[in-house]
Order: C-alpha cells, then structure tokens, then sequence
C-alpha cells in the first residue's frame, strides 16, 4: 500500500516548559508572596523569602496570576494546534500542586456556554476544539475529529466516554488494556472508544460528560481534589488536494493529547489516609515514574523506565520521542506552598532538557484508513466475543508475548 512522505524538515526540539502562576486561594496563609512573577507574561519567577531559598528559574514562558485563559492559549496552544494540523502529534501536560490551576487551565469553566470555546473561563481543551473546526471549516477542507477521554486512577484505566452515568463508568474499569502496537501508532490502550464528532459543540459536550465521571475525592488541601490522571486526545484526519499514482485521495492525520496530572504534592501534607493513601501512593508512582523517566532522558542514559508506570507508558512518545510536547507546570504564590512551589518548578527546568525529535505523520490512502478502520472493528467484535465468554480480551498472540510486563 502507498505510504508517502512528508518533506517537512524535521529537527530535534526540547520540550517545552511554560509556567503559570495563580494567586493564592482564599484558605492559604498570607503572609506575603515569596514567588515574585510577571503579572502577565514574562520568562522568569523569581523566589524570594529567606535567603537559603533565594533562586531564580528561566522558561520558555511564564504566565502572571494576571493572565488570562486567551493569553495562554494564544502564546502556547494555538501554535501547537497549527502544528497538529500540518500533520503532527502533540501532547500539552499540566503538571503541579493540588489546587494550582491543572484543570482550570485544560479545562477550565465548562458550564456558562463554555462550549462556544470563547468565554473567558474556556480552558485549553474547549478553546482547541473551538479553534480547530473554525479552521477546519474556513479552509473548506474535508476532515473528520475524533477524540477520546481516558483516566487512569490508581493505575488503572477508564473510559470517561463510555456509560451515561456514573455507575456505569464504574463498571467499565479494569478493561482498557495498554500496549505496544509495534506500528507506526506506538502504545495504544485497547478498547478505548473513540468518538467521531461532528463539531466543536458536540465534541466539548463529551468533554464535560467525561469531566464528571472523572474520580474526585477531598483532601486538606483543596476540597474537589482530582485524584487521577485524564488525556483528552484529539485525533483529525484532513484530506489533501493531491492525490496517490494510483489516484486515491491522500489523508494527513495529526493528534493532539491534553494531559491533566494529578496533583504532585506528597502525601503527609495533604493527610491523605487509608483508601486515599492507597490513591495518592499510585499518584506518586507514576509521578515518581515521570520524574525517572526525565532524569533518564536528561542523563541520556540508556535504559528510560517507560513501562515502570501506565502513566509513563502511555505518553512514551511524547518524552524523547516523536512527538513535539509542551508542559505547563502551575504554582501558586501562596507563601505557605513555597516547598512545593521550587519543587515543581526544579522539575519543569529539569524537563526543559528533554530533547524530542518531532516527526510529521505519514500521510495516508483513504483506502488505508477504511482498512485500518476495519481492522478496529474487527477487534472490537472480538473483545465483544471474549467478554460474552467471560474470556477477558482478544490479544494478537506476539502482542501478548511483547506486553506482558505492564
Ligand atoms: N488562574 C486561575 N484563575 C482563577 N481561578 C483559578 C485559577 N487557577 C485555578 N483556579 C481555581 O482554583 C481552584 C482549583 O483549581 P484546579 O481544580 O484547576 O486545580 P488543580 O491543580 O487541577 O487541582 P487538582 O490537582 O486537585 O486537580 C478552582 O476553583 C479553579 O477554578
């Protein structure tokens, strides 16, 4: 089958590392901001207080509790979705302390119409969606949009777009299986659905039915703490004018994750106890995983733990791989927060060493895509067959050989 390559030039690019800062919440104590940053926009945060604690980090950008959602997503996600479109995969995580502003700043408010993409509490996840099909349609181009919503908590995934309600997101844990496909595709997780959406309005729809069901338990810290780890993935396919020697239509893919993280903060500050201890002790797993895996790239040493975690096993390529990749890393200027504060941002600098080499999708037949989605529901139909057995689910035998570690 034709497979044809794109001439784009590809180079190695760091990952890279944005910070933003929000004001401290109501309930931290104020006694006097310690983490001094632009109110707006500016590539510096400087840490004041004591002087055993006095440093100053650099970045690629940093944002001010001033800013807005529009300013972030127009100086760090736009860019990228203009990557996505060419042909590219992406992923944006958003990684720091409970309560800094994760999920706001993926997410953000998305009741009051945030569905229009442009209210001012949009997050990136609505804004993207809104942008990509204003852009879709204003080039006339023939597309489709899928996207999918994935949370893995205590290192197991769920579909957060399977099920309308709550309980039957519950019974749908524990089967969503991850592995190498040995393809082009890299790791995929098997029996995740992947939702063809027609506009911006429907696709964020999804989006808030999948925030609902996401895992949210208390913790001292912040009363609606998220416990888990959720990637929105976007996936668009966009016919090109040009077509294949053999006049078929040729399609260019391009993918975009949204990760939001977990809260990094460890457990004894946060007072998480039994049932939560046992949640926080897999958050810090796979966090203490994602921060081995970055010393390892940045030492370039030769074994990376990817598949020491879920977490770090799904998002492989988005850490020395293929994939151009931003972090955003959220602080607060709470004084009370300062220990977590330099630890994040000692974690952001140490990722701004990761070097990625960013590699355009092939560009595809139609016929390769109607195959491929055959194929899709081929294994579909024999998850089905081996659920109704009570069977567990349908592997390829080398599959299962190559995937038995995680
Ligand atoms: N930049 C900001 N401006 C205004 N409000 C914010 C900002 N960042 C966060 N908030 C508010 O602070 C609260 C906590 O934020 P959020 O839930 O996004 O934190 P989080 O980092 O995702 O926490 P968790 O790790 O618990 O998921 C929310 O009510 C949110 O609306």
């Amino acid at each position: 089958m034709a497979k044809h390559n794109n001439v784009a030039q590809e180079k190695d690019a760091n990952i890279q590392v944005i910070v933003r800062c929000r004001e401290a919440p109501s309930r931290a104590i104020r006694s006097g901001s310690s983490v001094v940053v632009p109110p707006v926009y500016g590539q510096d945060v400087k840490i004041g207080g004591t002087p055993s604690i006095a440093r100053s980090f650099h970045f690629d950008g940093v944002f001010g509790p001033k800013a807005t959602q529009e300013n972030v997503y127009d100086k760090v996600v736009s860019p990228i979705l203009h990557e996505v479109m060419q042909g590219y995969n992406c992923t944006i995580f958003a990684y720091g302390q409970t309560g800094t502003g994760k999920t706001y700043t993926m997410e953000g408010d998305l009741e009051n119409g945030s569905s229009s993409g442009n209210t001012p509490m949009a997050g990136m996840i609505p804004r993207t969606l809104y942008n990509l099909f204003y852009a879709l349609d204003k080039q006339s181009a023939e597309y489709y949009v899928r996207v999918s919503y994935v949370e893995l908590y205590n290192e197991e995934l769920r579909d957060l777009l399977v099920g309308t309600d709550a309980n039957a997101f519950e019974s749908t844990g524990g089967s969503l299986k991850v592995f190498d496909s040995g393809t082009d595709k890299g790791v995929v997780i098997q029996g995740l659905e992947e939702k063809i959406v027609m506009n911006a309005r429907e696709a964020v729809g999804l989006l808030q039915q999948g925030a609902m069901r996401r895992k949210v338990a208390s913790t001292r810290c912040n009363d609606a703490s998220s416990r888990s780890h959720a990637i929105f993935t976007i996936t668009v396919f966009i016919r090109e004018r040009a077509v294949t020697v053999e006049g078929e239509d040729i399609v260019k893919l391009g993918k975009l994750n949204l990760v939001d993280l977990a809260g990094s903060e460890n457990i004894g500050r946060s007072g998480a106890q039994d049932m939560r201890a046992r949640e926080a002790g897999s958050i810090n797993k796979s966090l203490l995983v994602l921060g081995r895996v970055i010393t390892a790239l940045v030492e370039k040493n030769s074994h990376v733990p990817y598949r020491e975690s879920k977490l770090t096993y799904i998002i492989k390529d988005s850490l020395g791989g293929r994939t151009r990749t931003c972090m955003i890393a959220t602080i607060s200027t709470a004084a009370d927060n300062i220990e977590e504060t330099v630890k994040t941002l000692q974690y952001a600098s140490q990722a701004k060493g990761i070097r990625n080499r960013p590699v355009a999708n092939k560009k595809v037949s139609k016929s390769e895509i109607v195959h491929d989605m055959q194929l899709q529901m081929e294994q579909l139909r024999r998850d089905l067959d081996a659920a109704r057995d009570g069977s567990g689910f349908y592997m390829k035998f080398n599959e299962y050989v190559e995937n038995t570690t995680i």
